[in-house]
């Protein structure tokens, strides 16, 4: 073992100083890559001289053009590739690799290292020196199998055997610790990983991704996959790595903006920022559900209930009566009026669905209004019009000023300026104004108000405003979601890949119809959608005694599913108060004991409670209204924000209160509050 630590302690100092010497290299590379772009965009400019005069002197100046373009392809294309490189080495440097596996292939006499890192990198082609944590021999490290096995690449099976597992514990060029590792031991990389000290932002978990998350960052083939898992499992970082993980497998052809993430609220979504660009990917569109919708509507309608899923059946076989239309005006002057869109409704085909009657009801009304234009620009009362033209308005309409002199340029400027006349009207018409939706949904569910969610969706059905290229839809929390949202959801996307990650237990917001995840399979393979699911029962985030507490406020006989990595650990402490000012005391107490490099959270059932903790204890921060959180320190904050966020310790407020006492969500409410923690749990209760 200590000639391994010297071998190994060598070959990080050999990598790290060919990863120095690159980005050395790299810099002068780069510059005079930009020098030589600039000079040659100068010299050919000048050394062209465009030729028009003949046939032949146009081809000739066309491939004169067509090389240099050719060229200033290839000076950005090299620019490009040498600053992707220098990201590489720049994020390599603090830690070139963590993993190496030893692999022995059936043809070859030696076995082979592969050192694996966040990037890859290769000083010259035939020689990778750090293999990227997403190739395909990465997966054997994942699989935590020692001997024969195989793994896929380029869709082609190729069978090896493991023959050594090592982990590394490094900065820099400084090896700290090597562990050679197989089934049998636990991963020490991850326990040292996670006895560290919590982030105020989340960190990616490459290095330590396990076995069970492997399998789900790897998904490539279910089409919804449904991920199941205990708080503290993994389940936000699995997203995150599967989404960079995504990005690198289909390179060629996807890029973060195929994607969307659906994030509970801003204060979750700032949590997460770091982890994706620290894999050196591009972060996909993060929102939460509120902004989706509104990208999708931006009228603001007030009724609680939605009633997606009695709008899902009605809508399509719907009869639109006069009132469900509305006039279209051109200054006071109404161009079609109801009964008129009415009539034009009539006319199209009834076979058809709704959405299509009403773009093909579009397109006869654009192609009215295209031929009054046809008509009237050879109408000469109309024609003489264009001499009553301002300057300013020939300006706006032409471009320039005009002097039509031949007929046809008199028909052409009048068609001009007719389209420019109509072209409210044109955009009305694009943007289907025309439909009363708001009449429509009253109507169909029999409501004098309107609820958003039902107002968006019936938006989206009818004026067809599905997102047919977004490919890959993430979703945490999914346990949040009302089987309404879900159905906006696989409507707005019909194309996406799903991956859903949620936790039943940690549904804590008080709604009728809670999502049961059965339920939620139900509606997507009733969408013709297959869901896989896949389950996390190892709590990676709190000790043993803070699972141990949380766990027993899940489902009876949900223990003994549950491994823990950080066994132990310090027991949660009760601490009675008798009244609010006791308990400000206690807090104030509870809070000198904590290391204030650490992250803690005093965590109330609403705002207002943090506020008033906030205002008597001056260490304090709120956290209900920051965008993000501090690095150390003390923040109040309600469940409903902590919800997805971890701290190093955790005050519960009070638990003694209807909002942890309530029959339907109080025991999800506690599991989801005391999670929170990863090293010390206090709970408050003050005695009324
Ligand atoms: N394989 C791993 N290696 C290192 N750390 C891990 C690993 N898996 C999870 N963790 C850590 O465990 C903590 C919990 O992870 P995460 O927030 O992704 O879990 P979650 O299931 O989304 O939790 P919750 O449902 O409670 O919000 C994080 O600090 C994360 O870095």
């Amino acid at each position: 073992m200590d000639n391994s630590f010297k071998l190994e302690q060598a070959h990080l100092k050999m990598v790290h100083e060919t990863l120095q010497n690159t980005l050395d290299e790299i810099e002068p590379l780069l510059s005079a890559n930009a020098d030589q772009a600039k000079n040659f965009k100068r010299t050919a400019g000048k050394e062209t001289a465009l030729n028009f005069d003949s046939y032949a002197d146009n081809l000739d100046t066309f491939a004169t053009i067509e090389t240099m373009n050719k060229q200033i392809d290839a000076f950005n294309n090299k620019q490009t590739q040498l600053q992707s490189m220098k990201a590489r080495v720049l994020r390599l440097l603090p830690a070139p690799y963590f993993a190496r596996i030893d692999l022995q292939y059936p043809d070859e006499s030696e076995k082979i290292p592969f050192y694996i890192g966040a990037a890859g990198f290769s000083p010259t082609p035939e020689e990778p020196m750090i293999i990227d944590w997403r190739s395909p021999i990465a997966d054997l490290y994942y699989n935590n199998q020692i001997g024969a096995t195989s793994y896929i690449a380029n869709d082609r099976q190729i069978g090896v055997t493991v023959d050594t597992r090592r982990q590394f514990l490094l900065h820099d060029d400084v090896l700290e610790d090597i562990f050679d590792t197989d089934v049998a031991i636990q991963d020490p990389l991850l326990v040292k990983t996670l006895q560290a000290n919590k982030d105020s932002q989340m960190t990616s978990i490459t290095a330590t991704i396990q076995k069970e998350q492997n399998v789900i960052i790897r998904d490539t083939t279910s089409r919804a996959l449904l991920v199941n898992g205990i708080a503290g499992s993994g389940k936000t970082s699995v997203v995150l790595q599967r989404i960079a993980y995504l990005l690198y497998h289909y390179r060629e052809n996807l890029v973060a903006k195929d994607m969307l993430l659906l994030t509970p609220n801003t204060l979750f979504t700032n949590y997460i920022q770091q982890v994706l660009p620290s894999l050196g990917e591009e972060s996909p569109l993060q929102m939460t559900f509120d902004q989706l919708l509104g990208t999708f509507n931006s009228s603001k309608f007030t009724a609680q209930t939605s009633h997606v899923q009695i709008l899902a059946q009605r809508l399509d076989n719907l009869t639109l009566t006069k009132d469900d239309f509305s006039n279209i005006r051109l200054n006071d002057d109404a161009i079609f009026t109801q009964n008129d869109i009415k009539d034009l409704f009539d006319q199209t085909s009834a076979t058809l669905s709704l959405d299509r009657r009403i773009t093909a009801l579009t397109t006869v009304m654009t192609s009215q209004i295209e031929q009054k234009i046809a008509t009237e620009s050879n109408d000469g009362k109309i024609q003489s019009e264009l001499s009553d033209l301002t300057d300013s308005q020939q300006e706006k309409i032409f471009g320039r000023l005009i002097t039509p002199s031949s007929d046809i340029a008199v028909h052409s400027a009048t068609k001009k300026m007719l389209q420019w006349r109509y072209r409210n009207l044109l955009k009305q018409i694009a943007q289907k104004n025309w439909l009363n939706l708001s009449h429509i949904v009253k109507n169909t569910l029999h409501v004098e108000t309107i609820n958003q969610l039902d107002y968006s969706y019936t938006r989206l059905k009818l004026l067809n405003l599905a997102q047919k290229k977004l490919r890959f839809a993430m979703v945490d929390e999914i346990q949040d979601y009302s089987l309404d949202q879900i159905i906006f959801l696989i409507t707005a996307f019909p194309k996406a890949n799903w991956t859903l990650v949620g936790d039943q237990f940690q549904s804590i917001l008080a709604t009728e119809n809670p999502l049961t995840f059965d339920n939620l399979k139900d509606i997507f393979e009733q969408h013709k959608i297959k869901v896989t699911q896949r389950n996390l029962y190892t709590s990676y985030r709190s000790s043993g005694a803070i699972t141990k507490a949380f766990i027993s406020h899940g489902a009876p006989g949900l223990i003994e599913k549950i491994t823990t990595v950080q066994t132990g650990g310090v027991l949660p402490q009760w601490i009675e108060s008798h009244n609010t000012d006791a308990l400000i005391d206690n807090l104030r107490k509870q809070i000198e004991e904590f290391n204030t490099d650490e992250l803690s959270a005093i965590i109330t059932d609403d705002s207002a409670l943090a506020s008033l903790i906030k205002d008597k204890i001056k260490q304090v921060v709120l956290g209900s209204n920051a965008e993000k959180l501090p690095a150390n320190g003390v923040v109040a904050l309600p469940l409903t924000l902590a919800k997805g966020l971890e701290f190093d310790n955790v005050i519960i407020a009070n638990l003694n209160t209807e909002y942890y006492q309530d029959s339907q969500f109080g025991e999800n409410r506690i599991y989801t509050a005391f999670s929170r923690a990863s090293k010390q749990l206090i709970i408050n209760q003050v005695l009324n």
